[in-house]
């Protein structure tokens, strides 16, 4: 039996020959967690012309002392139509044109009005100023480049394709995924009548990680171990782009996902890596179908679906940078040596920091559905102390997308 792979050899090997599926073209308000096909170009300017930020009064900056005769007003949706002259100034208000001839704005607080007379309320401190325009295209021009071929639509860059008058997209193509459960013991639901039986949690675990990217997902009743029902479940799957086993990876008696991945004529591209939880992680192709063989420890299912299932399914979607991105944290508590694998230990935050979960078992949701991160030990890190800096990745606030 070969050695398990470190991790990063193994996500690369995975990614490899993964190219985007395809693209499609959308309506922008419909696409947030889908992932760019092409640049987003402005197609018009922001603001569109020079806009006050504040409410107040515009008049002329080479005319800021005042008294100023209050000619009109500019509101949002309605500029006004003339020139500033000298000694003249308009009401204006929050996002309405500045108008013609305007170059200063005198907030509403600093001002006195009696009888259509302007005046500054305190002159020796306030005046009025050129900092509350927000200048004409000072967010974006029409023909900006905005958003690269790859990035995630997200609720801030749909805002933004709808303000630069970009009102379809197009983006990736959505992958389709089974995600086969496999064990005798497993019930789609809890059977009171069977004590020696598990409701299947890994299939809507995964289906519910993929719709966060999206993904159109099938989940078949679990399967039972044997050799043949897996391959002919694997072969009731072959219009996915990815098929999800989980259990049988191991290698136990039990354990058929190997040789029906081979019966059912796909190659073994590897299988078990150096990581705990999720050793015995595994990836076949056959055609255009990439195959990820999960344990069926529900943690280590998670851990490795968020490690190589969902990398996968951003590449297949159009992500331009599919792996998850881990960021420093300062470890609340002590830890021990670092094992043979990269262990990822769940973790909560804890007083300004990240504490380790003590339940470690890989079968442990309970410790699971609590964590709000998983913490990355190198394989044989020196044991941590408090205050360390410590690698994770973010489970929790949107680190799943
Ligand atoms: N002698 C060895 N035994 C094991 C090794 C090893 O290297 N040598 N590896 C261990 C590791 S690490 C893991 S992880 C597990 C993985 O086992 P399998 O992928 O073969 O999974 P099963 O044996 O089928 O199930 C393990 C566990 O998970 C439960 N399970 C399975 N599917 C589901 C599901 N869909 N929903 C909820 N729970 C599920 C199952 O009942 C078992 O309790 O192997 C170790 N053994
Ligand atoms: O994947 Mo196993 O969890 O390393 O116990």
């Amino acid at each position: 039996m070969t050695s398990p792979i470190p991790l990063n050899e193994a996500q690369t090997r995975l990614l490899k020959d993964v190219a985007p599926l395809g693209s499609e073209t959308i309506e922008t308000t419909a696409a947030c967690g889908r992932y760019l096909a092409e640049p987003l170009v402005a197609r018009r300017t922001q603001p569109a012309g020079d806009l006050s930020s504040m409410d107040g009064y515009a008049m002329r900056a080479d005319d800021t002392g005042g008294p100023w005769l209050l000619v009109g007003e500019s509101a949002a949706g309605h500029p006004f139509a003339g020139t500033l002259g000298r000694g003249e100034a308009v009401r204006i208000s929050t996002g309405a044109h500045v108008p013609e001839g305007a170059n200063a704005i005198l907030l509403q607080e600093n001002a006195h009005v009696s009888e259509g007379t302007l005046a500054i309320a305190d002159p020796e401190r306030d005046r009025p100023t050129d900092r509350y325009i927000r200048r004409k295209g000072f967010d974006f021009a029409a023909g900006d480049m905005l958003l690269s071929s790859g990035t995630r639509i997200d609720a801030a860059s749909l805002a933004l394709a709808m303000a630069a008058g970009v009102w379809q997209l197009k983006v990736g193509s959505r992958p389709i995924v089974s995600v086969i459960d496999s064990g005798d013991e497993l019930t789609a639901r809890a059977d009171p009548t069977r004590p020696d039986a598990l409701p299947a949690s890994n299939g809507p675990m995964l289906a519910a990680m993929c719709s966060g990217l999206t993904a159109r997902t099938v989940v078949p009743p679990p399967v039972s171990d044997s050799r043949s029902a897996l391959r002919e479940a694997l072969g009731a799957a072959a219009d996915s782009d990815v098929i999800v086993t989980t259990g049988g990876a191991s290698v136990g008696d039990h354990d058929h996902v190997r040789a029906a991945l081979e019966d059912w004529g796909a190659t073994i591209d590897f299988w078990r890596v150096a990581i705990r939880p999720g050793k015995p992680l595994l990836v076949a192709r056959k055609g255009g179908i990439t195959v990820l063989g999960l344990p069926g420890n529900p943690v280590s299912a998670f851990v490795t679906a968020h490690l190589f299932l969902l990398p996968l399914l951003r590449r297949m979607a159009g992500a331009g940078d599919p792996l998850p991105r881990f960021i420093e944290a300062r470890l609340s508590g002590a830890l021990p040596v670092g094992g043979a694998r990269q262990e990822f230990m769940r973790g909560v935050w804890a007083d300004g920091g990240v504490a380790a979960i003590a339940e470690r078992d890989s079968s442990a949701l309970h410790a699971l559905a609590n964590a709000d991160v998983l913490i990355e030990r190198p394989i044989g890190a020196p044991a941590a102390l408090d205050g360390d800096s410590v690698r994770v990745l973010a489970l929790k606030n949107g680190g799943d997308a």
